[in-house]
């Protein structure tokens, strides 16, 4: 059978080979001569959907953020204006846009403190809105009429006024209907606590849900991690927040279980009698450009002790009982647990120095004007 999976993130599809043990047989689709996983918007893992509205259904959308009629979503990008929001958060929203994911009335507001309007967002955006989709159709025009649902709202990260000044904006959209909305934090941890407390108590939604998406790092450390939620919890209810890292969804890793378990060729090889040693190389080539956050927190906490950990317990677990969260979660927690301790002396660590290549010059790692010079 030729498994075909989508890309959220570059709209291609992929195709292998494979044969589908019980335990891992998702809904297949036939559509012509091949086989599609139905990728249905409703599912989440958590239980909670983001089109828990009415959906688009390939209707023809006429609401321009405003609504007539119907429950609303709100989705409010805070730092909008930094890497992540650019990088990623935009590009998928559009990306279940496209699909048809979300609701048939939303609205996008970017929210930080930088100032711009309406228009210089849509364009910032834009630019990283590709129609990356090979032979997909009406993308750019898809493209226009989502960039037509986004706003902004400069603001203070702390400031009840400048959230109650949004609550207006976006009550106007919704135009007095049920109202969803969703905070997505994409700002340094340090501003969290903050931002929920102005959001909470100026811009919650007054009829629907709100929920607030907090992105890794949540702490330094386990104390922290408590103690941020310990704060979090003072305004919001356990339910209303939800904890994201990328790599959980990240198609790579997704991808990973169905070529191990899923392929008569790997999964009998797949052990230590067969696999002398494994190596799992991050590499970006890239500085940290725009990523302010970085240096405060440092490589082994922005991707080590999630990302490669993640993939470390997917690449070594046994194969789970069934495709359950819990039961896969079991197995990477053997994984973790049999491992031998880290020991200091078996670590490197280094830092980029200033260098030519081509004649180019590349900056160090204390040159990036983000960086303390004594880091
Ligand atoms: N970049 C990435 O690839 C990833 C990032 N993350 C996490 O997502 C969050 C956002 O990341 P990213 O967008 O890269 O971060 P940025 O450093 O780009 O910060 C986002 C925005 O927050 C505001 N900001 C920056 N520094 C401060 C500060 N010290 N105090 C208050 N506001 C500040 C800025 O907006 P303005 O000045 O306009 O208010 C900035 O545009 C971080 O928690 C990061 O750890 C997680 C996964 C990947
Ligand atoms: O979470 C993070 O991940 C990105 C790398 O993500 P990828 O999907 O492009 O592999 C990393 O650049 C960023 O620093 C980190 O916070």
């Amino acid at each position: 059978m030729l498994l075909c999976f989508r890309t959220p993130a570059t709209f291609s599809f992929r195709c292998r080979p494979i044969l589908l043990p019980p335990a891992f047989s998702p809904a297949l689709v036939q559509t012509g001569r091949r086989y599609r996983i139905h990728l249905n918007c409703a599912d989440s893992s958590n239980g909670h959907p983001l089109n828990a509205v009415s959906k688009l259904d390939g209707k023809e959308d006429k609401s321009d953020g405003d609504t007539t009629g119907g429950t609303t979503l709100s989705i409010i990008v805070i730092g909008a204006s930094g890497d992540l929001a650019k990088k990623k958060i935009f590009p998928a929203l559009f990306a279940l846009y496209y699909d048809n994911c979300l609701p048939e009335y939303f609205t996008v507001f970017g929210y930080s403190r930088s100032k711009m309007s309406d228009k210089e967002l849509r364009t910032a955006i834009s630019q990283t809105l590709t129609c990356r989709i090979d032979q997909r159709e009406n993308c750019s025009g898809k493209m226009d009429k989502f960039l037509q649902r986004c706003f902004y709202h400069p603001g203070q990260y702390g400031s009840n006024q400048d959230f109650a000044e949004l609550h207006n904006k976006l009550q106007k959209k919704e135009g007095g209907k049920l109202s969803n909305r969703l905070f997505y934090l994409s700002i340094p941890p340090n501003v969290f606590v903050e931002v929920v407390s102005s959001a909470s108590t100026s811009a919650s939604s007054p009829n629907g849900w709100t929920r607030v998406i907090v992105e890794k790092p949540f702490g330094r450390d386990s104390e922290s991690s408590a103690q941020l939620t310990t704060s979090l919890k003072k305004y919001l209810q356990e339910e209303q927040i939800f904890r994201i890292d990328h790599y959980l969804g990240k198609e790579l890793v997704e991808n990973l279980s169905v070529l191990r378990f899923s392929n008569l060729i790997f999964e009998p090889l797949w052990s230590r009698k067969y696999i002398r040693s494994v190596q799992f190389v991050f590499s970006e080539d890239f500085g940290t450009e725009g990523r302010g956050y970085f240096d405060s927190y440092g490589i082994i906490r922005d991707i080590m002790q999630n990302h490669l950990l993640q993939i470390l317990a997917l690449f070594a677990m046994e194969a789970p009982v069934s495709l359950d969260a819990e039961d896969i979660r079991n197995e990477k927690v053997k994984v973790l647990r049999s491992m031998r301790k880290l020991k200091l002396e078996d670590v490197v660590i280094g830092q980029y120095k200033g260098h030519q290549i081509d004649g180019k010059t590349k900056p160090s790692y204390t040159d990036d004007p983000l960086v303390s010079k004594t880091a």
